[in-house]
Formats: C-alpha cells, structure tokens, sequence
C-alpha cells in the first residue's frame, strides 16, 4: 500500500495542506501536519471530498451585498482576536456555539440574530450594533427580506421550517464569512474555501458525509444540500454549526465564507483588506493578494469573483457590493422577480438600500400579513355586522323586498315561505311576523318600523310652557266615575240640576258631556262619564284631562268591577280621588262596607288612616252634596291649579259630532290660554276657524278662558275625542299641522295595515290578535246610531269587548275611513254610504265598512264573526255609480234620470241605491237602462245614459245612483 503525504496529496488535489489536514481530521482519520501519511482509502475519501460537484443548472442573481461586507468589516475587526483564540476549538465548542453560543464570534452571529447581547464580544456587538443603519434588525431584515433568499430558502427547505432556516442563515450570513475570517489559524482552509467558490458543492458533501457523528449537525443544516459537506470542511475545528448555521440556508454565501475564512485567519490587516482579500482568495494568492485587492478592489468584485468572476473596485464598493447567487433553476423562475426586485429597487447609497430592502420587504411582508388579517377580520366583521345589523320594515313587505332585505333570490324567499305554509307571489305582502322569521334563517333580524310621529304643535310651539309669573288660579275639571248605576249622571244631575238621566235613552249615558257649576263663587268643571267598560279608553282621556275623580260608589252595592277599574285609571293619570259613596239614603246602604272594600283596594280614606277623602251622599236626597262640592274646592286648593290666560288656547276634545244646521260641532275643555270666536284652530288632521262657541247652557259666548266647557263649531271635519285643540296664528297654519298630521296619520295606519274585516275577525280573536273590536258607527239619524251602539256594547265577551270607538250621524266620511284604519276599526253605516272617494281610500287602507238597511242584521253579522259563526253569505260588489244631472217624467213611466257613469259600470240586473248627500234614500231595481233610445245591457264608465228605477219617482239632480249585486262570499277561517 503506497501512502501519500498530506502535503502530496494537497498539491494533487491544488489544495492547501492546512485544508486537507482539515478534512482529514473531519473525517477522522488520524493526522497531525502535512508530513502525515494517509492510506489509500484515506486518500480516496479525501478526494471525494474534495470531488467538485457535479454542475448545476444554475441561475444568477445578483444582489446587493453592501451590506453585509460592511457587516463584515465591521465584524472581522473584532472577530480577528476571537476567531484567532477559536481557532482550534474542538468541535463540541461548535456545538455550544451554535447551541450556546456564548462567546464565540459565532455566537455572534447568532447574537446578531438573537440579540445575545452578553458575551465577551461585546466590543463586536457594539460595532454590530453601532454600525450606523444596520441595527441587527436590519441585518436579520437584509436577509430576510431583499436577498435572493427565498429561492435560496426554497432550496434549504428540504425538511426545515424556512423560518428558522432564514433566520439562520438571514441573520449570520455576513457573518459567517466574517467568522470564517475570525478562524484565524485556519486561513488555508478558508482560503481553500476560496477558491472553491465556485466548486459544485458535492464534493463537499462528500467530504462531510464522510462519516461524521455530526448528523444532527448535518440534520440540521441541510437536509439535502450540498453545504453539509462544506461544514464539514470547516469543521475541522471550527465550531461547525455556527458554520454550518450559516451556510445553511444560502449557499452563495458559502463562497463567501469560504473567502472569509480565508481571511479570516488573518490579522487585523486582513479585515482591512477585507475587499482584496477576496481577490486574492480568488487567485489563490492568499494574504498579500488579498491587501492588493482590497485597495483596489472593492468587495463588489470580491464577490463576483468568486460567482461572477469580475473585481470590485473600492471605490464603488456599493456596486460592486453585489453578490451572485446561485440557483436552482427550476425555483429560480418562480422567485427570480422578486430576488431581482430588491436589486433594481436599491438606491446608490449602501445604507439606504439597505434599510430599504430590509423595511421595505419586511413592511412588504407584514402588510401582506396584516392585508389577508384585516382582509379576514373585515369579512368576519361583516359576517357579524350582518348578524346583528336591525333591518326595519313596515308591517308588510312584498316578497320581493324581503328578498332584496335578506339579499337573496325571491325564488328562494317563495320556496321558504312556502315551506312555511304560506303561497305568495314576488309582488304580494308578507306580514312582518313572516318576514321577520324568514330573515331569521340567514341571520339577519328584522324590526317593526316605527312611525315617526312629529309633533307639529311643539315645532310650533302652540303649547309652549308658560312663565310662572303668568299663571292664575283656574277651576279643577272633576270627572265623575264609578261603577254603572251606581248614579253616576244621578248626582251630576243632582249638582247641575238640569235633569240630564231623565232625558237619557234607556238609562244608559252615552257619551262624554261637560258642564260648569257655581258653588261658593267658584266654578267647578264637571266630565259627565259613562260608567260602561266598553267607554274605558274614553273614560281613560277623560281622566287625562282630569283635576279630580269624583268616585261614585252605591253604598248599597259597594265596590264593583268598574268601580276598580276607575281607581286604576284615576291612580294611572296621577288623578286624586275623593270618594262619592251615594244612595245613601238606602235602607241596605252601609257606608262602612263601602269603606273596608275600597282600603282593600288600596284606596284608604281618611277615617281609616289614608289620604282619600269620602262624602256619604245621596243623589236622590242631595244629602253632603254640599260637603262633596266643598271637598272638591279643598283638593283643587291643595292641587294649586293654575294656568295663563293670556295666551292662544290649548284644550281637548271630548266630543265632536256633525249637528244639523251647525256642522261639526267639537265640544272641548279650554285648559289654558283663550278661545275667541274666530281664531283658526286645528285639532289632529282636522281644522278649522272658530265659527261659534257655545257654553254649557247652549249659550252663545265669545270668548272663554281656561277650565271651561264649549261647544265649537267651525272645524272642517269631526275630531277624535282626546285630541287636542290648538289656536294656531292662522288658518294657514292651521291647514298646513292639519294637512300635515294625516299623512302621519294616514302613514301609520298604512304601516299598521290593521284592516280588520268581519270575515277575519273570530280567527283574529282565536290569535289573541284582537281583544277588542272597535267599531266606528254612522246612521242616519242619531236614534239609529244609539240603538246600534247598544245593542253591539252588549255583545262583548271575555274574548272580545266591543269598543264603539266613534259613533255619530252622517255619511261615512274620508275621516271615519281614517280613524277606522287608525284604530283597526271596522265601519258600520246604517242607511248611509260612502262616497266614491271614500270607499277608494277605504280600500286602500283595508278598512271594512259594512253598510245596512236593518239594524238586527248589522247586530247579527257582528256577532256572528265575533263567535265565528258568520255563514257564508252573500256581499255587495259595487259595480258603479251613475251621476244623475237632470230628470225627465215620462208619462206612465215616470221619472227618468239622465245620468253619466262615473266610474266603473252600470248593469241593468244590478241592484242600485239612490244616494243624496251620503245618505241612502233608496234601494232597489232598475226599471230601464238605455243610451238614447235603446235598451242596454250595460253603461260603462264615461258614458251617458237614462235610468229609471223600479216605483221610485222622486230622483234629483246631483243624486248618486249605485249599482250593485250580490256575490256570494266565501269565509275562510270561521267555523
Ligand atoms: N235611592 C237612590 N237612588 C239613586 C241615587 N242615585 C241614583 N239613584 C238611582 O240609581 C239608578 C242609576 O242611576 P244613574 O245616575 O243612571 O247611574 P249611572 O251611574 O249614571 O248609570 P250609567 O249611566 O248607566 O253608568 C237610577 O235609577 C237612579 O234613580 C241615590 O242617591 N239614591
């Protein structure tokens, strides 16, 4: 066996002795210096170690290395005392530095990326530190960030997370050539290196793969790459993993440490030679060539000269600070834009490039992190937005809105509210309930929109607070109230003494009246009130606009339901009460009775302890009458009511009906301020100028103060009771709140879209929808519309109260229709009609008007629905109306009627009913149809034609004749 000397072998393989003394002891064999003898198959290992590696397609990048080399100059400075003392360092050192890294230069690498900031090397952490722009930040973001690295990660990411692996390499990539610069005693090796630039890394695989127990070493660094056996190299005795740290990942960089070991190994000079000394690694002139090059070269052609073979210049060291790296090329394409990115971003100035490529990749970095974060939190943010968001809708909504609201396709909408058991079309309505749980199935929440009501008479200011200093003392208004027949009207009577229960129909008081008293000098406002609960919600205003609740109870009878119900209200409106107990001229009477029952109540009379103060009286005798006006002076006395004359009058409605030869007549309570004849005023939709005022002893007055009872005439149409009555600055004003109030009005009622109708009613009671049914009465004359009122009052029940919420004479008017459809009201018309205009809007807002001719079966149908016992039966269809414009008596014929049809049509089969100022004066048959002198079948709208009805005779101009017939209805959800 022939045996080959170090030295011998160096020469073959064109290495120095030190580099293969290196590789030996790397690979275990056993030898000293180049004099020692190696075996055959020592010799074999060492050339396959030393085997170039197998050529690559490579791609070149080029990219800026100011930075690092003047990291590395910085580094060497300090690292020449350091790498000299590692020099030999076994490599268990190796492991501690990459591990530990306590104090070797290479620890300093990794300081640099980890910040370890404690070691004996702090002079070289400051230099680090201190080195201008490059904060290890910048370092770690130098690399990170604009270096080809990513293609150079691609390749380190055999099995390594590339975030590790980066901040490995990213971090100690200059320094790595830098400690290869500090191994001092190695400087062959580094030199070696060197030249080995270029060499395909394989071979340095093979050397390192020799047999090494430093696979984790291996482990680590590479999974595959070539640069696993260039540690090895340089693990002769260098702390390899810190090597290997830094090779990994890059391998351009490898040439580059290669260089730095070279100079690494040397003195000071070397680091001033730093740019040469690449040069010369280059050449294989180690030291002197590398002093040459470094004055003349700048580190930029150090570099290429190892990769691109060109030579830096010192002097545009910026430039030539540009490093090629090599890449593979299949992952080169993916990655070279945005490796040669950086490059061509770079500005002439080293540090601001640097600092460029590291921020601007870094921020690139975050923002692209923080992009796809807010990206995602904003779409959760939606996600959660659209949870919660409250969409508000109207009570209905066609299905086409809904499915615009929830955004999906009204197929869709259809199909689910099909599967809900409701068949509608793109364009019908959807009750808020159903669209609001459709919603509810993609999340989105639903609110019933609410009306807006804008209280004009505070823009206005029609009610505005009054100075203290203007208030003078007023009269209290009393209601009296109390359970029914309890003699309620009785003792108003009996203080009024006018004799009102003797003139009442059936004993019954039907509505709300006021009346004014004198007693001692001092007037008392009096609210006659029904005592019937189906008047509780008008017992209820009146309370509102109540001083003081006189409370009826029989002390024969004591405390009864409505008797309680009165406490509620009055305690509800914060109204004291002083206790009336009447009749008690009674033999049964028991006063005491009386008294227990209504502390059991909550209502504590005086006697007993309480505050409520009680008059024993009798309406029959006017026994404590006196006493009970008394105590009514002494609570208005204690309540210090007070108000200001000198101002426009505010006051309430608490009646209104149409009086013949007067019109609408409003009976109101002036609260404050005063009423003149004249002045404009406006009460809710209505308004009007005062045309005449009248007192509560049907005299003509002209003017009222506060707390006074009046008869108004004047207003436009009917108010409701309870609202208010404002004097406005003028008519216009007036008009305008008017005017300005029914579209709110009509607004919410379209939003309430109530319209009850009698077919719908009993399934609405089964609902629990409706608890009372408000009824709307007009007729013909007032006797009608009293029978009618009492006769429906009796038909409440525990499931329903029948609410006649206005009852007067008339035709039904645009503002029943309104009020009707604001209160969910249904009208009933005995013997009256709606104009055309009317039964328009009555349509429109869904209110049922249920016209009569006999009052027993406007009773009937009523109870019928509220039972659901309403049979199938037939319903008017109107078909048109016929404007009658003259009158022409025929002989033995008689009166014929030249009419025109304005809307819809007439048929000589339908039924018609004459009609004078709303008021049906006929109903019957048609006698004969005929245009010109023909027979006709029909008269269509816009035509003219001659009519005559079966025996009635007396037609008038501007009559209205209505055609009609009867269809028969299907009632769906009774029975
Ligand atoms: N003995 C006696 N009878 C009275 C007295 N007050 C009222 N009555 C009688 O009681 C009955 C009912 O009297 P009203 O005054 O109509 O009672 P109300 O509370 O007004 O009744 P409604 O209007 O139905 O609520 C009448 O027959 C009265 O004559 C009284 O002080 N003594």
């Amino acid at each position: 066996m022939s045996k080959v000397r170090i030295h011998e072998l160096a020469k073959t393989l064109n290495k120095s002795s030190k580099d293969l003394i290196d590789a030996a002891s790397s690979l275990g064999m056993n030898v000293k210096n180049h004099m020692s003898t190696l075996e055959d198959n020592e010799v074999a290992k060492l050339k396959q170690t030393f085997k170039p590696a197998p050529e690559k397609s490579h791609n070149k990048i080029i990219y800026d290395r100011t930075k690092e080399v003047k990291q590395e100059e910085r580094q060497s400075r300090n690292n020449d005392n350091r790498s000299r003392n590692q020099g030999d360092r076994p490599q268990r050192s190796n492991d501690n530095r990459s591990q530990n890294q306590g104090d070797r230069p290479q620890r300093n690498y990794d300081n640099r990326s980890q910040n370890q900031g404690d070691r004996p090397q702090r002079n070289y952490d400051n230099r680090s530190q201190s080195q201008g722009d490059r904060p290890q930040r910048n370092y770690d973001n130098r690399n990170q960030g604009d270096r080809p690295q990513r293609s150079y990660d691609n390749r380190n990411q055999g099995d390594r997370p590339q975030r590790s692996y980066d901040n490995r390499n990213q971090g100690d990539r200059p320094q790595r050539s830098y400690d290869n610069r500090n191994q001092g005693d190695r400087p062959q090796r580094s030199y070696d290196n060197r030249n080995q630039g270029d060499r395909p890394q394989r071979s340095y695989d093979n050397r390192n793969q020799g047999d090494r127990s430093q696979r984790s070493y291996d482990n680590r660094n590479q999974g595959d790459r070539p640069q696993r056996s260039y540690d090895n190299r340089n693990q002769g005795d260098r702390p390899q993993r810190s090597y290997d740290n830094r090779n990994q990942g890059d391998r351009p960089q490898r040439s580059y440490d290669n260089r730095n070991q070279g100079n690494s190994g040397r003195p000071p000079r070397s680091y001033d030679n730093r740019g040469g000394g690449y040069n010369k690694d280059k050449d294989g002139d180690q030291r002197p060539a590398y002093q040459q090059k470094k004055r003349t070269e700048p580190k930029k052609d150090t570099f290429a000269s190892e990769i691109a073979e060109k030579t830096p210049s010192k002097k545009k060291r910026t430039k030539k600070d540009k490093i090629v790296v090599t890449f593979e090329t299949d992952k080169l394409d993916k990655k070279s834009k945005k490796a040669k990115r950086p490059v061509k971003d770079a500005g002439s100035n080293t540090n601001e490039r640097r600092g460029a490529f590291d921020f601007t990749k870094k921020t690139k970095q975050k923002k692209l992190k923080y992009q796809k974060a807010s990206e995602k939190e904003r779409s959760e943010k939606l996600d959660e937005i659209l949870q919660k968001e409250v969409v508000t809708i109207p009570e209905k909504i066609t299905v086409k809105e809904l499915a615009e609201i929830i955004n999906k396709n009204p197929n869709e909408v259809i199909m689910k509210l099909m599967d809900s058991g409701i068949m509608a079309t793109i364009n019908q309505d959807v009750e808020y309930d159903t669209a609001a749980l459709i919603a509810a199935d993609y999340n989105i929440s639903l609110e019933l929109e609410e009306v807006e009501e804008i209280d004009l008479a505070e823009v206005y200011e029609l009610n505005a607070e009054d100075d203290p200093s203007t208030l003078v003392k007023r009269a209290p208004v009393v209601t009296v109230m109390g359970h029914v027949d309890h003699g309620k009207t009785s003792l108003l009577d009996a203080i009024r003494n006018t004799g009102v229960a003797v003139g009442e129909a059936g004993g019954i008081t039907q509505h709300i009246g006021a009346s004014e008293i004198m007693h001692r000098n001092e007037k008392i406002v009096f609210l006659d009130t029904p005592g019937h609960e189906a008047f509780t919600s008008l017992r209820a205003r009146g309370a509102k606009i109540t001083d003081i609740a006189i409370l009826v109870v029989a002390a024969d009878d004591g405390v009864m339901p409505q008797t309680i119900e009165a406490i509620d209200h009055s305690k509800a409106a914060g109204v004291p009460i002083i206790v009336a107990i009447n009749k008690i001229d009674k033999p049964n009477a028991n006063p005491d009775r009386v008294k227990q029952e209504l502390s059991e109540k909550g209502v504590i009379i005086e006697e007993w302890g309480g505050d409520v103060i009680a008059v024993p009286v009798s309406a029959k005798t006017g026994e404590g009458l006196e006493t009970l006006l008394e105590m009514v002076l002494l609570v208005a006395e204690v309540l210090e009511l007070k108000a200001n004359p000198d101002r426009p009058g505010v006051g309430t409605v608490i009646e209104a009906k149409v009086v013949k030869g007067r019109g609408t007549v409003a009976s109101i309570i002036l609260e404050k301020g005063t009423l003149t004849v004249g002045d404009p005023v406006v009460a809710g939709i209505t308004y009007g100028k005062v045309k005449a005022l009248y007192n509560d002893k049907g005299k003509k007055v002209k003017r009222i103060g506060p707390s006074t009872s009046v008869e108004i005439d004047g207003l436009a149409e009917v108010p409701q009771a309870g609202e208010k009555i404002y004097v406005t600055p003028d008519e216009k004003t007036a008009r305008y709140i008017a005017e300005k109030n029914a579209i709110t009005f009509r607004e919410k009622s379209l939003n309430k879209n109530v319209g009850i109708t009698l077919e719908d009613l009993f399934s609405k009671i089964k609902e629990g929808e409706i608890k009372e049914l408000n009824i709307i009465i007009k007729a013909d004359v007032h006797g009608s519309v009293e029978a009618i009122k009492q006769s429906l009052l009796k038909l409440s029940n525990e499931e329903v109260r029948v609410n006649i919420i206005h009852a007067n004479v008339g035709a039904i008017s645009e503002s029943d229709v309104t009020l009707a459809s604001a209160s969910s009201a249904i009208i009933i018309g005995f013997n009256v009609r709606p104009s055309s205009n009317v039964q328009y809007l009555a349509e429109q807002e869904g209110v049922d008007i249920r016209t009569y001719r006999i009052i027993y079966d406007a009773i009937n149908d009523v109870e019928a629905a509220m039972t659901g016992m309403l049979d199938p039966t037939f319903k008017e269809v109107i078909l048109g109306r016929i404007q009658v414009r003259a009158t022409f008596k025929v002989p033995s014929v008689g009166t014929i009627a030249g009419g025109y049809v304005t809307n819809g049509k007439v048929t000589r089969n339908a039924q018609v009913r004459l009609i004078r100022e709303g008021i049906v004066v006929f109903e019957g048959k048609i006698a004969s149809l005929k245009r010109f002198k023909d027979d006709v079948k029909e008269v269509a709208q816009g035509y003219e034609c001659g009519i005559g009805l079966e025996s009635y005779n007396d037609l008038q101009e501007m009559d209205e004749i209505e055609a009609f017939v009867m269809e028969e209805v299907k009632r769906e959800g009774l029975k």
